[in-house]
């Protein structure tokens, strides 16, 4: 059904296109809701290594929030066998950026799926396409943007250790992914900087430290 779709809409005008995928998502979205709240979302960004999922685990034990990692969606994609899989594979061992309606379109459906009003998405967007497609097709600002501001060195010193048996965490892939990082990654965050949308956190401390001035962002905002 929804590959029909597809289909035909590429007989579409693309600005006809976008409009109606936004208008489903954000049906999608607000059907799914509990209590018919408006959906929050706060982007949790910062270098490969950086310690977003450790603290986005913090966060989701002391504030309420789901978490969700789009490296991990895109992994899980992986696992379940999709045809997208071999692609996704490939581009993430090769620390590149996979395209975004792939991306996006794993997001919307964890929104409706988590069926909360407070979402912190970790590694999103992590390039000027991610962004501009989200706020095309999903049209929901983030309350702010979270950045962990860590070293290289640091980064590429936790991610030789993190032990997880992850494909893209050997020396050649985090070069590249720290390459991407400085190259991609950064102006997004310097876009939200310039909108004075950033909140920035020294993430060369160690973990506990970390979460304390995150506690205090997410202790303001509550
Ligand atoms: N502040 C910290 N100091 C030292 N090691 C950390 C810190 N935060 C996370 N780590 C460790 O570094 C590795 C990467 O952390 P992770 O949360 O997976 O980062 P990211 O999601 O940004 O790649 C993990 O092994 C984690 O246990
Ligand atoms: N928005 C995103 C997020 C991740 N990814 C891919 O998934 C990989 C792992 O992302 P991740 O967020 O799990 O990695 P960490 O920064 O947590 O180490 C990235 O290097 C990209 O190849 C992507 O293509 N687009
Ligand atoms: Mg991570």
């Amino acid at each position: 059904m929804r590959g029909g779709l597809v289909a035909s809409a590429r007989l579409l005008p693309r600005p006809l296109v976008r409009w109606f995928l936004q208008r489903r998502a954000q049906q999608d979205i607000n059907e799914n809701m509990s209590g018919g709240k408006k959906v929050k979302i706060i982007f949790v960004l910062g270098g490969p290594g950086s310690g977003k999922g450790t603290q986005c685990s913090n966060i989701v034990e002391h504030f309420g929030f789901i978490h969700l990692s789009a490296g991990e969606l895109l992994r899980a994609e992986i696992n379940s066998g999709s045809e997208n899989g071999t692609m996704i594979d490939t581009i993430i061992k090769e620390g590149k950026i996979v395209p975004s309606e792939i991306t996006i379109k794993l997001l919307q459906e964890a929104i409706i799926k988590g069926g909360n009003d407070k979402y912190i998405i970790d590694g999103f967007p992590r390039n000027e396409e991610n962004r501009v497609v989200f706020e095309s097709v999903i049209n929901i600002s983030p309350e702010f943007v979270l950045f962990f501001d860590c070293s290289e060195e640091e980064m590429e010193r936790r991610l030789l250790g993190r032990n997880q048996g992850r494909s893209d965490d050997n020396i050649e892939t985090i070069r590249k992914r720290l390459k991407v990082f400085v190259e991609s990654s950064l102006p997004v965050i310097e876009y939200y900087e310039s909108k004075g949308m950033v909140k920035k956190i020294d993430a060369t401390k160690p973990a506990p430290e970390v979460f304390e001035d995150v506690k205090a962002i997410f202790t303001h905002m509550a």
